[in-house]
């Protein structure tokens, strides 16, 4: 098999699929044009997100028998033809579900506790300790959009908190021990934080608006870890500013790959006010990236590739 490494990923990925006698090829820098006029001369490509593998690129890749997606979200892969050309896709969500579930109990801890904005003021010389009294998790609510691989992850994470631990999904009968699935009402009636795990589809771009926003009965917490568009900027501003969302903690942001190399050259309105809010703080989408997620997810992706094809 030759394989056609699109993203850099843990070693371990080129140095087991060689020792199962795949042929590696390397190419970090190819614009995705560049890769569709030599993509028929693979069997499998290794992927994280720098290009979106849509129907063009597939209807080139006349070889192609897998596409290993070194991550969880299949939102840059059109699914349904890769499937339609009997393409296995191999992805990784058991890799870095456990950092995604730990970097969201932090981003929760932090907010609550004012950490980022302490730290902020202690470093320049500033100790005020009233302005920083935290709030405490337990006995609250957490409301848990989307119930797969990261929000379960999430809730795991909850379990040694006295909280209640609810979630909402499209799909019935995915509530476990850590969390009771309830209808969007309850959800919103309960939750005083609430965290997003949904893909990127029609429905959730813009899932987080006003409408949705002001719906809640009690002022929430909101954590997106999920996809940037899941949560309409502008409308999540509006929510700070009237208090309804008490912080935010966002790993993603609406902005992200479509102004992704100068994001911080255009500052858009809304993303000046998420920098400057004392209650809002926010990462480059790191919550599965972690060390020890990035050889989990290169072992996971080989070791779907050698049950399928070895
Ligand atoms: N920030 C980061 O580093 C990472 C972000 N992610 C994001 O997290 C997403 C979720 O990943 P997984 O949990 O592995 O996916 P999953 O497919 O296991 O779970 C997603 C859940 O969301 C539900 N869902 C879909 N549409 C919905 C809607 N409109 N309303 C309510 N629920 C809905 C599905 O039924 C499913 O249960 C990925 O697609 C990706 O966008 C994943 C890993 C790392
Ligand atoms: O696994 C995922 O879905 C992620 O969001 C991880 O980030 P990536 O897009 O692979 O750089």
């Amino acid at each position: 098999m030759k394989v056609l490494h699109l993203d850099t990923n843990h070693q371990l990925l080129i140095e087991q699929f060689a020792e199962l006698g795949f042929e590696n090829h390397e190419d970090y820098t190819s614009t995705k044009e560049q890769v569709e006029e030599k993509i028929h001369l693979y069997d499998g490509i290794i992927i994280r997100s720098r290009f979106t593998i849509d129907q063009q690129f597939l209807d080139k890749a006349t070889n192609l028998k897998f596409i290993g997606r070194v991550g969880a979200g299949l939102e840059n892969i059109d699914v349904e033809h890769a499937k339609f050309k009997k393409v296995f896709l191999a992805s990784a969500p058991e890799g870095n579900r456990n950092a995604v579930g730990e970097h969201t109990l932090g981003m929760l801890l932090s907010l609550m506790n004012n950490m980022c904005k302490a730290n902020r003021q202690v470093k320049k010389g500033t100790w005020k300790r009233e302005a920083n009294r935290g709030v405490e998790l337990d006995g609250k609510t957490v409301g848990i959009i989307g119930y797969g691989n990261m929000g379960k992850a999430f809730a795991k994470k909850l379990r040694g908190f006295d909280v209640e631990v609810i979630c909402y999904d499209i799909v019935g009968g995915v509530g476990d021990e850590n969390a009771r699935q309830v209808g969007i009402m309850e959800f919103q009636q309960r939750s005083d934080v609430v965290s997003l795990h949904v893909p990127e589809t029609e429905q959730t771009v813009g899932m987080v608006n006003m409408e949705f926003i002001e719906g809640f009965h009690k002022p929430f917490w909101l954590l997106n870890t999920a996809r940037g568009k899941c949560v309409m900027t502008k409308d999540l501003v509006k929510g700070l500013k009237s208090g309804k969302v008490l912080g935010a903690g966002l790993d993603v942001l609406e902005y992200e790959k479509k102004s992704f190399e100068n994001m911080f050259v255009q500052k858009p309105k809304a993303f000046k006010y998420l920098r400057k809010a004392k209650n809002v703080l926010l990462t480059p989408h790191v919550a599965g990236w972690t060390v020890e997620s990035k050889e989990k997810l290169a072992q996971t992706i080989v070791d779907k590739v050698k049950e399928r094809f070895c």
